[in-house]
């Protein structure tokens, strides 16, 4: 490392949104490009709950990908209250599925098949501790009398206190984190608990999505929060602790989805994310941690090996587009409109 430029072991995203249909073929090569390998979230309409579908999925995320472009998705089965343990084992056993997601139902977008009560998976749960398989977790309750900033601090109270002490050694994700509660859960648990935490939740608070008007851009599910939270999540991802990892959660949606009466939730990461990183990391003034949290932890976590290429992010201003073409599909990327001082290149 120089003053100037930084050369970092190739990371991998940990969480990712790369969608099904023409927008896949759009934004794949942004995720590929930086990332080696990425876990790609199930919520697809409809979602990808058996191994066929992980499989059939995996088909055509590889048919999207550009030619000579060297990327690995690693697949998960999207939980619901009839996933069937059996073929669920089968496609960890099979290499197909890499991990399994529970969403609360209508917790985010396409959640509506999610499960609707802890206890209907707790068959399934025995048996992915059984045979290690991880479980990755939208953590945040769905009842309409709780408050929308608060959803993942009951989550932690209501539900993964239950899931951690009933299934002691299982491996769990708790993903996009966005609060202290989370922070403070995750260092308090066994190393069988790590979380992700995304570029937009280390950046804004919740006062971006009210910033001079509404702000549809900034929202995202779980919604940023009080900048002492953010505050935490930056001290957790610059620790060195390896419980954090990189999960960007880019969720592109098309500009008219976001720019509507009902607006979609997601950012759209993917074309600066490691650059995003590396700002956040600068502040903190941390930049030798960047590598443990981007390209380290997570394969250990995940038990897979690191990645033996580089990449190079060099200081220089880069100006981030107001919208970027996915295949057709206008998609406004997070920093959009800003000037960021990283620029990245492969090796
Ligand atoms: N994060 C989001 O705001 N949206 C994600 C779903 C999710 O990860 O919760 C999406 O699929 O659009
Ligand atoms: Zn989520
Ligand atoms: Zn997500």
């Amino acid at each position: 490392m120089t003053a100037n430029t930084l050369t970092i072991r190739r990371p991998d995203d940990w969480h990712v949104h790369l969608r099904d249909g023409d927008i896949l073929k759009g934004v794949v090569p942004y995720t590929a490009r930086q990332f080696a390998r990425a876990i790609v979230m199930p919520n697809l309409s409809p979602p990808v709950i058996r191994a066929a579908d992980g499989a059939a999925y995996r088909d055509r995320i590889m048919a999207a990908l550009p030619a000579g472009m060297d990327f690995t998705p690693l697949m998960t089965a999207y939980l619901t209250n009839g996933t069937d343990a059996d073929d669920l084992a089968a496609g960890f056993t099979d290499g197909i599925f890499t991990a399994a997601k529970l969403y609360p139902a209508h917790a985010t977008t396409n959640s509506a098949h999610g499960v609707t009560n802890i206890a209907n998976i707790y068959g399934v749960l025995e048996r992915m501790q059984a045979i290690d398989m991880p479980l990755l977790i939208h953590g945040e309750v769905t009842d309409h009398d709780v408050d929308i900033f608060d959803r993942e601090a009951v989550f932690i109270e209501r539900t993964l206190n239950k899931v951690v002490r009933d299934f002691p050694e299982l491996r769990i994700v708790f993903e996009h984190i966005t609060t202290a509660e989370a922070v403070d859960f995750v260092v308090a648990s066994g190393p069988n608990i790590g979380a992700t935490i995304t570029p937009q939740h280390l950046h804004i608070n919740r006062n971006a999505m009210f910033a001079g008007g509404i702000r549809p851009h900034a929202y995202c599910l779980p919604v940023a929060k009080r900048e002492k939270h953010r505050l935490a999540l930056r001290k957790a991802a610059v620790s060195g602790n390896p419980k954090f990892f990189l999960g960007t959660d880019s969720a592109p949606h098309a500009v008219s989805a976001k720019e509507s009466a009902c607006g979609c939730a997601g950012i759209f990461n993917a074309p600066f994310a490691i650059e995003s990183y590396a700002l956040v990391f600068e502040e903190e003034g941390a930049l030798d941690k960047l590598e443990g949290f981007a390209s380290e932890f997570g394969p250990r976590f995940y038990r897979l090996p690191l990645n033996e290429d580089q990449i190079t992010l060099t200081k220089a201003p880069v100006e981030v587009p107001l919208s970027v073409d996915a295949n057709g599909t206008p998609v406004s990327p997070f920093h959009a409109g800003e000037t960021i001082g990283w620029k990245f290149s492969a090796g």
